[in-house]
């Protein structure tokens, strides 16, 4: 890849430009927004507008795998970062009792800026999905979908899970082999729903074949697609700032809520300015989980009390919406190893980087674009007893639905104690894939630009502690099985005493990280669900006519594997349920 490369310009349109009525409105040009563009628009019959917040900038910098990480290289500009709801139940472990939520801003959202792990899906999850009453959503008549996308956001990476080639960093092929050793099992398909959940994992990333980061706007829109395309119009650094509805007769004579327009607000360019722009057909909100709640709440489709309470017009009680907000949390298990095999070498020995660098604008080669995570196990917790190994006889079935994941990787956090950083760095981030416990997002204001108040109530199901103390264990005696081998491992910053769960557990509310996994604030179940829903099988808010919502937010629950796959595949059925009119 030549990291300077000059593209053509991107065709987009000012506010002033829109025409005052699309067939399709997309709302949230991220991650979901971009398939939704794409796929509305292929077809030529119908027109197609996309609003998003932020803009369309793609630099090598946007390209480049290691300075687009929002882990290695914060971006301000695409990135909107605030705190949640303090939550005074960590009070006794650590000094702040907030989380930094972070998520993607501009064309790609959060495929811009985050790690770019592509992990498919659990298939056993989508047939529970399906079997608790979303027709529909079977891992039969998802598979499809997910294919469609790793066709474009994968180009043809194949993963071989038993080459040791595959490996940048030492560290992480000894702990790969160690958790074969282990009995997880090597798995280069997550998709066959005959291979067990229980398993280690040679990761794949959304990088196409030449080392560039594909984010969904890379992947789906790029500018030789948009400039080709008459009926698909991109406004970005703009905001929806609430939907407009109508009340009248539907198709079934049936008197109901329509959502017919936009309300689009647009600070920058041509003077601050606001429109109004209608939908012929269907708006889409694609704003993330913690955006399209957030459009929902400003625009009265809501918790009655809540939208009373911030002088809101209550178009209609929504209870579920904003409600059942989770996460995947993590702790980490912190080693030093021998600096030449891991990351770290690269800030010790300046020399090496500048040969990184060299390497990479000369060649468009090396180091600058390799990901950081590159394997990671997955497994249920019942499976292992309390010394982290695999229970005697356990069958790792592939109906089971893991509930943690381990990430071996070869960088640390900074500033931890008992930590030697003049060393090389090796941890695990251990993972609650499954969480049982449920926050909320509410308005912080009327003001569609602020940030929604996250509260988080991270571990307040007793289950989430218990799943997470046997991940810990099975993180440690695989690093107890890399240090067997004769791998120079050496405990930096661990829990001190792994047969107490109260010390654990310490460990774990001083230690406790968000994934960045948000999802489920507008999920796809019933209104009566004890979990209320927000959404139909077919992604149509409950009592609306003309609006879906495709995002993280529509899940259910977090999926079993990271995100952005299932957001992926959800996108590309969503755009294929609104081409079909069902
Ligand atoms: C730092 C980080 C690292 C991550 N790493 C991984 C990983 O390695 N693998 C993985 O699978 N998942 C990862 N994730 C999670 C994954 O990327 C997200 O779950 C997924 O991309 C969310 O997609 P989305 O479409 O729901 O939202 P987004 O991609 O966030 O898109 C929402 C878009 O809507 C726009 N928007 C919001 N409100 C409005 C409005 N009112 N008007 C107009 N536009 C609006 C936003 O600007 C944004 O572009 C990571 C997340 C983060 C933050």
């Amino acid at each position: 890849m030549w990291p300077f490369r000059v593209d053509p310009p991107f065709r987009e349109f000012g506010i002033k430009a829109l025409e005052d009525e699309y067939d399709f409105i997309v709302v949230g040009g991220g991650t979901a927004g971009c398939v939704l563009a794409r796929r509305l628009s292929e077809n030529g019959q119908h027109t197609v507008l996309l609003v998003e917040q932020g803009d369309a900038a793609d630099s090598w910098k946007h390209k480049t795998p290691l300075t687009s990480n929002h882990f290695s290289s914060p971006d301000p500009v695409h990135s909107n970062k605030f705190e949640s709801v303090s939550d005074s139940k960590f009070a006794d472990a650590r000094p702040s009792q907030t989380w930094s939520l972070v998520n993607g801003v501009g064309l790609g959202g959060t495929t811009r800026i985050n790690g770019g792990q592509y992990t498919p899906a659990c298939p056993a999850e989508f047939d529970a999905w399906a079997e608790e009453g979303r027709p529909g959503w079977a891992f039969a008549d998802m598979k499809p979908y997910f294919l469609k996308a790793e066709k474009l956001v994968c180009g043809s990476q194949v993963t071989d899970p038993e080459s040791p080639e595959n490996f940048n960093y030492p560290c992480t092929k000894v702990a790969n082999q160690a958790a074969k050793d282990l009995g997880f099992p090597a798995v280069s398909d997550l998709l066959d729903p005959t291979l067990p959940t229980t398993c280690c994992y040679k990761m794949k990333y959304t990088l196409s074949a030449d080392g560039p980061r594909l984010s969904s706007f890379r992947a789906y829109l790029p500018k030789d697609y948009v400039n080709s395309t008459a009926n698909l119009h991109i406004c970005t650094e703009a905001i929806v700032s609430k939907i407009g509805f109508s009340v009248g007769k539907g198709k079934d004579g049936e008197e109901g809520l329509r959502a017919e327009s936009v309300e689009i607000h647009a600070p920058k360019g041509d003077g601050d300015i606001t429109r109004v722009v209608k939908a012929r057909r269907e708006i889409v909100l694609a704003c993330g989980a913690l955006g399209s709640p957030k459009v929902l709440l400003l625009s009265g489709i809501g918790p009655q009390e809540h939208l009373k309470d911030m002088g809101i017009n209550v178009i209609r009680h929504t209870p579920g919406v904003g409600a059942n907000l989770h996460d995947h949390v993590f702790v980490t298990n912190i080693y030093n190893c021998p600096l030449p095999d891991s990351f770290a070498r690269l800030a010790k020995q300046p020399y090496l980087f500048i040969a990184e660098l060299l390497k990479y604008l000369i060649f468009g080669t090396g180091a600058l674009l390799w990901t950081i995570v590159e394997m990671e196990i997955f497994g249920t917790a019942s499976l292992f007893g309390s010394d982290g190994k695999l229970k005697a006889g356990a069958e790792l079935k592939p109906e089971l639905r893991p509930d943690f994941a381990i990430i071996s990787v070869p960088v640390a956090a900074p500033n931890v104690p008992g930590v030697d950083y003049s060393k090389g760095l090796f941890a695990q981030t251990i993972a609650l894939m499954k969480p049982e416990s449920r926050g909320t997002l509410r308005l912080r204001s009327t003001n569609p630009a602020d940030t929604p108040l996250c509260e988080m109530n991270y571990l307040s199901a007793p289950a989430d502690y218990a799943v997470l103390r046997t991940a810990i264990r099975v993180s440690a005696h695989l690093c107890k099985t890399m240090q067997a081998s004769g791998y120079p491992l050496e405990v930096a910053a661990i829990p001190e005493d792994l047969d107490d769960d109260e010390k654990l557990d310490v460990f774990i509310r001083r230690g406790l990280q968000t994934e960045y996994h948000y999802a489920s604030t507008c999920r796809i179940a019933n209104e009566e669900d004890a979990l209320p829903g927000v959404l139909d099988a077919s992604l149509r808010v409950h009592g609306v006519a003309g609006l879906r919502i495709a995002d993280a937010s529509v899940l259910p629950g977090s999926p079993a594997v990271h995100p952005q796959a299932v957001v992926y595949a959800v996108a590309e059925k969503c755009a294929d349920m609104m081409l079909r009119g069902v």
